[in-house]
This record gives C-alpha cells, sequence and structure tokens, in this order.
C-alpha cells in the first residue's frame, strides 16, 4: 500500500496501490501510524542532539584536561569531527524507512541514534541489519515481515509506503516513493541517494574494501551516487584503517567536485580528499593528515596537442625510468677519505660492486642512492674496526656519508635528481632524450617532445598540465609515496594512461572503485577498453560490472541521445530509462540567441534548474545576451548561488545534471574538437526533466 506522495491531506491519508487505486478501508489506522512515526522523529531528533551536546562537551572539557598540545590536538580533532558527524540537517527526516521483523523493528537513517540507555533509535543505512532495506525482495525477504519507506517535504514526514514482503508484495522500481525523488526537480548541488539505494547499486556499495571495482554505466545510472556511497560505506566499516590511510575521490574537474562535495558531509563524512588529477599531482590537493599528495609544480604553460598526446603516452613511463637510468655512471677511480691520523681507501671495483648491487635491489632511485651511501660507509667502518680495534659511533657514520670523497663519488655515479630536474633534462637536449628514448619513440615523436628554447632551469620552466603528470611520474620513480587505502575516480574514461598510473602510485596498497562511461570518453587520449585502464591503474584482475537502468535522463531522451551510439565506436550497453515522463524539443529556428533567451523564459515556468549549453566560445556571448534581457546567470561551479539559471561550456558539464537543458547550435558543439561527437552525447544526456535542441545549421548527421 501507498501513502500518496506528497501527502494531501496529513490527517487523513488515504492509500493507494502503486497503480493508484485507493484502499477505501485504510484511512484512519494510517494517520495514527503516521503520527506514531512523526513522534518517533521528533524524539530521534531530541537524541542525536543530545548525543552532539555530549560530544560538545567532551569537546569542551578535553581542551581543559589535556596533558599536553599533541593530546589535546589529537583529542580535540577526534571530538570536532564527531560533533560534525553528529550535526542534525533540519531539512531531511533522520530515517528514511522502518524494516519490521517477528522480533521487532528498526527505522533505518543517515545515522546511527540512541536513546539515554544507548538502546537504537534509528540504525544508520551501512548497519548489517539495514542491508536488507535494500536487498530483500518477495522472493528473498531475509526475514522482513513488511519494509516501509518515508515521503518527506523539508525535514517533516509527509507519507509512507508499505511492502508486505511476507505476502509477496513488492514495488521494485514502481515504488512512488522511489518515483517522486527521480522526478524531484534539481536545485543546488548533488543529493545522496541513500533512501532509494537500488539492489544493483547497493551491491557496488558494499563491495569488499579489497575489492577493486570498475563501473562501465550509461548517463545518469547513478555511477557518481554509487561510488560517493561506496566510500561513506567503506569508512563505516573500516573506520580507523581508511581515516590513517585517506580515502581519495577524483573528478574531473572543479564544477564537477563542487558538485558532488556535499554528498559525503550529508552521510557523515567530512575527511574525504575530493580532488583533479592536475590538483593531486601539483599538491594543490592534501591529504587529511596535511601532507601534500605531490611535487609542489605551477602549471603555468600549454602543449600543442600532438606534444600533449604524446606526452601521455605510457612509453613515457619508459623513456623517464631510462632517462633516470642514463644518470648512473659505473665507478671509475677508486676514493681516499681522511679520517684524523688514518686514510681509507676504498677500490674501484668495490664501488663497481656497491653501485651493480643496488641497482638490481631496483629501489626508488633516490632510496637506491642512500642505499649505495650507506654501504659505502659499511665498507669504510669495516676498515675503521679492523685497524683501530672499535666500533665508530654513529657521529662518525654520518661524517663519513658526508664526506666530501664519498658526496662526490655519489654525485658522480648516483647524482642526486629532482624529479623536474629529470624533466628539464630530457626535454632540453635532444641527444639525452634520444638516449632515454632509444627504441622506444621514432625520431618524430622525440621532436614534439623538445622544447624550441629550453629555459636554463627547472624553476624558470612553464610546465604544462601534462609535463605535470610526467614529473608526478617521474617523483614516483625517485620516491614512494604513501597510497590511499582506498580511492574513487569518477569519469575514468578519460584519463590518459600516464594520469592512471599517477592514480596507481596513490592506490598501490589500496582498492579502486572506477566510474565512467567509453561513450562519454572526449580526451583525445579517452579509453576504449576497461581493461587497458584497469591495467594502467595497476589493478587489472578488477571486475567490469554494468549498469544500464537511467535515473535522470527521460526515456523519450535517451532515444534521441542513443541515436549518436554507433557513431561512437565504442563498445557499451546501451541506456533504458526508469523515467517514462519528460519532453523533448528539437528545433530549427531563424535566431538562436533570440530563440535561446525565450527558452530560457518559458523554462523559469517550470520548477528546478535550467542551463544553456553551448560550444565553449559561444558562451560569452549567450551569457551577455541574457543579462541584457535581465535574466541573471550562473557559471557551473556556482552550484550554491542560487541562481537557477546556469550558461555552461560544452566542455565543462560532463557529470553535471539540469532540469531543464537547452542545447545551442550542436553542430557548433560537435565542430570544436575531435571527439565532437562523444561530447554531444554528453550534452544531450544532461537534462533531467526537458531538453530543447535549438539549431540554426543542419543537426549532426546521426541525430538528423
Ligand atoms: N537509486 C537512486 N535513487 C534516486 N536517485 C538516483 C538513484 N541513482 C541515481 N539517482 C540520481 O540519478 C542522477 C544521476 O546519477 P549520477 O550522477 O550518479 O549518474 P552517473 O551515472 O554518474 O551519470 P553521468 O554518466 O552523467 O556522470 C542523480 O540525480 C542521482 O541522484
Amino acid at each position: 500500500m501507498t501513502v500518496p506522495v506528497p501527502a494531501p491531506d496529513l490527517a487523513t491519508p488515504t492509500t493507494t496501490d502503486p497503480g493508484g487505486d485507493p484502499d477505501p478501508t485504510a484511512g484512519p489506522d494510517l494517520a495514527a501510524d503516521l503520527a506514531g512515526e512523526r513522534a518517533h522523529l521528533t524524539a530521534s531528533r531530541a537524541a542525536l542532539r543530545r548525543m552532539r551536546e555530549h560530544a560538545e562537551a567532551l569537546f569542551r572539557a578535553g581542551q581543559e584536561v589535556a596533558g599536553d598540545a599533541y593530546t589535546a590536538e589529537t583529542l580535540g580533532s577526534t571530538l570536532s569531527r564527531r560533533v560534525a558527524e553528529l550535526a542534525d540537517d533540519p531539512n531531511t527526516p533522520l530515517f528514511f524507512g522502518r524494516l519490521d521483523f517477528a522480533d521487532g523493528d528498526y527505522h533505518i537513517g543517515r545515522r546511527h541514534v540512541s536513546d539515554e540507555v544507548g538502546e537504537p533509535m534509528v540504525l544508520d543505512w551501512r548497519a548489517p541489519i539495514s542491508r536488507s532495506f535494500y536487498r530483500a525482495s518477495a522472493r528473498d525477504p531475509q526475514g522482513v515481515r513488511t519494509r516501509r519507506r518515508f515521503g518527506f517535504q523539508t525535514g517533516e514526514l509527509t507519507s509512507f509506503e508499505d511492502e508486505h514482503l511476507d505476502r509477496g508484495e513488492e514495488y521494485g522500481t514502481t515504488s512512488r516513493i522511489l518515483t517522486a525523488e527521480i522526478e524531484r526537480p534539481r536545485v543546488g548541488p548533488m543529493r545522496d541517494i541513500v533512501a532509494t539505494i537500488q539492489p544493483e547499486q547497493d551491491e557496488l556499495v558494499r563491495a569488499d574494501l579489497a575489492d577493486s571495482i570498475c563501473v562501465q554505466g550509461a548517463p545518469g545510472t547513478g555511477k557518481t551516487a554509487v561510488g560517493l556511497h561506496r566510500a561513506a560505506y567503506l569508512l563505516y566499516l573500516h573506520r580507523e584503517r581508511l581515516r590513517r590511510s585517506g580515502v581519495l575521490v577524483v573528478g574531473p574537474n572543479r564544477a564537477f567536485l563542487s558538485y558532488i562535495s556535499a554528498v559525503l558531509p550529508a552521510l557523515g563524512e567530512v575527511e574525504v580528499t575530493q580532488s583533479t588529477v592536475e590538483d593531486l599531482v601539483t599538491s594543490a590537493t592534501y591529504r587529511p593528515d596535511g601532507t601534500a599528495t605531490g611535487t609542489a609544480l605551477v602549471v603555468r604553460g600549454t602543449d600543442p596537442p600532438e606534444t600533449s598526446v604524446m606526452k601521455h603516452d605510457p612509453r613515457m613511463a619508459d623513456v623517464l625510468r631510462r632517462g633516470l637510468e642514463g644518470l648512473i655512471r659505473e665507478p671509475e677511480d677508486p676514493i681516499m677519505v681522511s679520517d684524523g691520523s688514518y686514510r681509507w681507501r676504498i677500490t674501484a671495483e668495490a664501488l663497481r660492486r656497491v653501485v651493480a648491487e643496488a641497482r638490481r635491489e631496483e629501489l626508488p632511485y633516490g632510496t637506491g642512492r642512500e642505499r649505495v651511501r650507506t654501504r659505502v660507509v659499511g665498507l669504510l667502518q669495516r676498515q675503521a674496526e679492523a685497524r683501530r680495534g672499535d666500533s665508530p659511533g654513529d657521529t662518525w657514520l654520518r661524517r663519513m656519508g658526508r664526506s666530501a670523497p664519498v658526496t662526490g663519488f655519489l654525485d658522480r655515479c648516483w647524482p642526486a635528481v629532482t624529479p623536474a630536474g629529470l624533466l628539464h633534462r630530457l626535454l632540453s637536449d635532444p641527444r639525452v632524450l634520444a638516449e632515454a628514448a632509444d627504441g622506444l619513440l621514432t625520431d618524430a615523436e622525440q621532436a614534439v617532445l623538445v622544447w624550441p628554447k629550453p629555459p636554463r632551469t627547472p624553476k624558470a620552466a612553464k610546465w604544462s598540465a601534462a609535463d605535470a603528470v610526467l614529473v608526478d611520474e617521474a617523483a614516483g620513480l625517485i620516491e614512494r609515496l604513501p597510497s590511499f587505502g582506498h580511492v574513487v575516480v569518477d569519469e575514468a574514461q578519460d584519463l590518459s594512461p600516464m594520469q592512471c598510473r599517477a592514480i596507481a602510485r596513490r592506490s598501490e596498497h589500496g582498492s579502486l572503485t572506477l566510474l565512467g562511461d567509453l561513450a562519454q570518453g572526449t580526451a583525445p587520449w579517452a579509453a576504449t577498453d576497461w581493461r587497458e585502464s584497469l591495467r594502467h591503474l595497476g589493478k587489472p584482475d578488477a571486475s567490469v560490472v554494468p549498469l544500464t537502468m537511467g535515473f535522470r535522463v527521460p526515456a523519450v531522451v535517451v532515444a534521441f541521445a542513443n541515436r549518436l551510439l554507433p557513431a561512437l565506436a565504442v563498445d557499451v550497453p546501451p541506456a533504458e530509462s526508469l523515467r517514462r515522463d519528460g519532453a523533448l524539443d528539437v528545433r530549427t529556428v531563424a535566431d538562436l540567441t533570440v530563440a535561446t533567451v525565450a527558452e530560457v523564459r518559458a523554462a523559469l515556468a517550470y520548477d528546478g534548474s535550467v542551463a544553456v549549453i553551448a560550444a565553449d566560445n559561444d558562451v560569452d556571448p549567450l551569457r551577455a545576451a541574457l543579462a541584457e534581457a535581465g535574466v541573471p546567470t550562473a557559471t557551473a561551479d556556482q552550484v550554491d548561488a542560487g541562481t537557477r539559471v546556469s550558461v555552461v561550456p560544452a566542455t565543462l558539464v560532463k557529470g553535471l545534471e539540469y532540469d531543464h537543458v537547452i542545447v545551442a547550435e550542436p553542430a557548433r558543439i560537435v565542430a570544436a574538437e575531435p571527439r565532437g561527437l562523444h561530447r554531444l552525447y554528453v550534452v544531450l544526456t544532461r537534462a533531467v526533466s526537458r531538453l530543447a535542441v535549438l539549431h540554426t545549421a543542419p543537426l549532426p548527421a546521426p541525430l538528423g
């Protein structure tokens, strides 16, 4: 049975079956039921407030009683995090569902709430019992008699819907609560989906921490939602371990990150690192413990397209490795070290053995250099012991290690180098590059890499974004990076092999959730086969799981966008849509600007967000035309600005969604870049309710 959402009259709710037929027998009992649930909500809110006040009191007391600054800091950050986790969002109820078992019932919500004696009032959605809320079915009730879902408006319960699983009753995707959630107008940043996670999504969300998975999903199938909820789930289950190592979410750009940034805090998870790949490798991103994630490099330059493609090629990893190995030289001379009245001598042969042994160990280059230093000092120590009859102490060992002959030998045979220094060497001198790239890159390929006017020093270089990834690769060859415990990568189809390797270095000892859609690949190096990306990511055995049920784009719009699929040269299952509502309007217009302004005005008559999406070069004129017409507009990353209309360049819209999308001149979007049809596919699949396609030029062939 279902109480309609929103309930038209809260005092006397009517029940309907999912098809909408009223059940005349059910009225007063249901009103009492709803009143009982509301009372439980009020009591739960009070209990959460108490929990929060308790945490705040501990926080204040902790500041006063902590014995030293370190304890105060650790205790303080633990407790302030706890206070943040216990925040109550007045716009959503504390629970969204209830499970009735033979021996009692449980309310399921965003976080755990218990009463004064510790009895649970609301169970966290990630708790083991809560699993049945998402997975139980009429065929496999898992002990659940009744599953109840609640409808709500701004924090108040307005209705509920019961499935008597023990009587074989189940709504699946016809649930009215689910339908209402999917069809609600979108405003502001992305929201969590805890109340309506679908069984196939839940399987991915609750996959083991040890499992790396790759989700191939058509637009709007909930990939981003699944990835974020998996992060929250893993943090709940492995709190201490992941708090130490950290959880990282990687997204395509800052606009996307600001769109998704509210989801995890709403689920009580405030310590997840969110970053673009570029910020990750240039150290604009920090781990929860405050350490930078990459080498500090300022990106000030750009590359011609062919240079950029070359720099993202996986063969560059070998070029860098060989460039580094090329710095190591065979020792040719012995060294003599003065030590007071003694002089120690190490033969060239002994030095050669030390270097050869360190090379065989395949350590990171910087560690290898220190290993060689330690072994040379060891040889000196043995001589000293034999001659002096005692064992020299640590100060002596350090002094020998820093002595001019030892340092001089190291600088000749295993010289120190910075990551940027290595790349600077390779890109500045065609002969150095040729030595490292011999047999790997053709002469022509090498030629596009070398700087026409080499900067004098690494500091003076105008590094490009692609250089930053190469410098990061070099950093990984020189020193090992700490690994995150779990990494979620969204829009992963656009990662180059070298970017995949940058992420692999940060997830070497952790697991990965890779999310993407090969059909939405717009980068020149976009993936065409997930196996290859997974190989570069260091997780070749991860399973690739499809998601095909779309929750965003209405069926009529999906059918239109799917016409592009055959032209995209990728093997992906086509999207289906849960949404039967929605509208598509494809129109030839005489004046694009006039028509766009008129369409925006018409869209404002509906609820929800409106986006005009156009080729990047057309954005400013359209924005100006709307401003002139008195329509204020926001940019893609101003998700909280409260402005309903955004004008968004086609290249920035990936991962975002708007109720009403107006696509201005698709042919220009396609013409703007080599993978323009893929870009258009992304653009056409942003609409939640209505899509208007306005064009003066003919539509691109597959749509015409
Ligand atoms: N189980 C669900 N219940 C309610 N809404 C859902 C569910 N799954 C996904 N959605 C909603 O569908 C929309 C699309 O989800 P999401 O952005 O995660 O899809 P995606 O697969 O990442 O899309 P894209 O390929 O365009 O990046 C979002 O508004 C999301 O909240």
